[in-house]
């Protein structure tokens, strides 16, 4: 029998603290991708003072989301990251709490709850593309990101179209960069603290919500997330506590918009140079929904629109890791991993590995067609959205919007990117290229 070896034997370094994580922030997936290359489908890092052990490919995927889950922790993997800015929330919760939570929170995202957001999704996004269309170049991200806030402050805050959105905006700001600053300092003028004070003033302004909902009943028949929330109760009279509820929505609109927004931007990218694909899915809109009105049945019937946002998905993964402590030991590669360490595996990785995809960086739609289907081969190839008992609860809410947006944007406008294609591809830091990027929108 094979001697188990310790997580200390693999390949890779621990690195010096602090100027490892500030490399590891500036190249995220990539970082990751060039180390996998040196070192194999398991090697050893250091990220935040934690020992890492990063795993790579569909197999490692498998047995972190899904075999080994139960080893491991979301808590200890995201809490550096969420907690402190957000609480407690679904996310970052384990075993038995996750799965009550979840399926509380889950009557907001089954097919008939986001059904019935299509029509505010539709005016948003309409609303929001006609603005663009006025303002001449402006930055792409700032543009998706504003929208995408719209959409996720009515949907899911609950909060009435237009009330105080620049406020609002500016509070997710900071608490955006709160949780992303290495330094955590809770002062009045830091990254951290400001983030803090956004944090309260977000839920000050939640709790007259709540009230005016609890007030006015009828929450069954609520169009958004945070009335359905109010409402929910499972089969043994379990509710969600009103300080849960403010936490999982100001989290949900953080983890919602510039997650649909990244990939709205590569969306955009990729079409402003592909003429070819911009024809295939006009032809497509015309075809199933021909010259009417968009409704939400057609969205199910768009397969190349599909193929193509998979490939964004593949190309452009808006998080390009997930991490898990190990509460107890794991085995993998013939490796021992003990608890303490952290677990990295990465969807920015495996969507390039040769093993699953032919000519990983070529940018190919067509690669998810039948009868390729490259992503069904093996599970767990295609991971933008995560998978097993943490598999992203907002999926069918982000692909909704993404599809809302780019039919309106197909049929009614023309739209230029810069700096030019060429100038920006093969993009190996997506959040990176994402800041440089501007968009000119005319009516078509
Ligand atoms: C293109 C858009 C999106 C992408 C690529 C994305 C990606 C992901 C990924 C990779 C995970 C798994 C994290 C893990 O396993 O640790 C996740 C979880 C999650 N996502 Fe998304 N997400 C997107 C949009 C959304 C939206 C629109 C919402 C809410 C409306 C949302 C809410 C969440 C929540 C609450 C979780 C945690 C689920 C749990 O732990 O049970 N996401 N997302």
């Amino acid at each position: 029998m094979q001697r188990l070896k310790s997580a200390l034997e693999m390949p890779g370094d621990f690195g010096v603290p602090i100027l490892s994580d500030l490399q590891f922030a500036a190249s995220e997936g990539y970082c990751l991708l060039q180390k996998w290359q040196k070192y194999g489908s398991a090697f050893k890092m250091r990220l935040l003072g934690q020992k890492c052990a990063v795993l790579i490919g569909a197999q490692a995927n498998r047995l972190v989301l899904v075999e080994q889950a139960d080893c491991l922790s979301s808590y200890l993997g995201w809490r550096y990251f969420v907690e402190p800015p957000f609480g407690r929330t679904l996310m970052i919760q384990d075993g038995q709490e996750h799965s009550n939570t979840r399926r509380l929170m889950m009557p907001a995202f089954h097919s008939t709850a986001i059904a019935s957001y299509f029509q505010t999704m539709q005016e948003i996004v309409q609303a929001s593309l006609k603005t663009l269309a006025t303002q001449g170049e402006v930055p792409l991200m700032d543009a998706l990101r504003r929208m995408t806030l719209l959409v996720g402050v009515r949907l899911l805050l609950g909060i009435p179209q237009n009330q105080e959105i620049d406020e609002i905006e500016q509070w997710y700001e900071a608490q955006l960069k709160a949780s992303l600053t290495l330094f955590r300092l809770n002062l009045p003028f830091t990254t951290f603290g400001k983030g803090q004070i956004a944090r309260q003033k977000l839920k000050r302004q939640l709790l007259l919500i709540i009230a005016q909902r609890r007030q006015a009943l009828r929450l069954l028949a609520s169009q958004d997330a945070l009335g359905l929330f109010l409402a929910a109760v499972d089969t043994e009279g379990k509710t969600l506590p009103d300080e849960q509820i403010m936490d999982e929505v100001v989290h949900l609109v953080n983890a919602s918009h510039f997650t649909t927004a990244g990939v709205l931007s590569w969306a955009m990218f990729e079409l402003a140079a592909r003429p070819q694909w911009c024809q295939r899915l006009r032809c497509e809109l015309e075809q199933v929904v021909g010259s009417g009105d968009l409704n939400v049945e057609q969205l199910r019937q768009l397969p190349q629109m599909t193929h193509f946002l998979k490939e964004i998905e593949r190309l452009y993964p808006p998080t390009s890791l997930i991490v898990r402590g190990v509460v107890k030991e794991i085995e993998f590669a013939g490796y021992q991993i003990p608890p303490g360490w952290t677990i990295i595996i990465s969807q920015f990785v495996t969507h390039r590995l040769s093993s699953i995809y032919t000519n990983p960086e070529e940018f190919d739609p067509d690669r998810f067609a039948p009868p390729r289907e490259e992503d069904k081969k093996v599970p767990f190839s295609l991971l933008g959205f995560g998978g097993g008992a943490h598999v992203c609860i907002g999926r069918e809410f982000a692909l909704m919007e993404i599809k809302i947006f780019l039919a309106s944007l197909l049929r009614k406008y023309h739209w230029v990117i810069t700096p030019e294609y060429s100038a920006v591809a093969p993009v190996l830091v997506p959040p990176k290229a994402q800041n440089k990027l501007r968009v000119r929108l005319t009516p078509a």
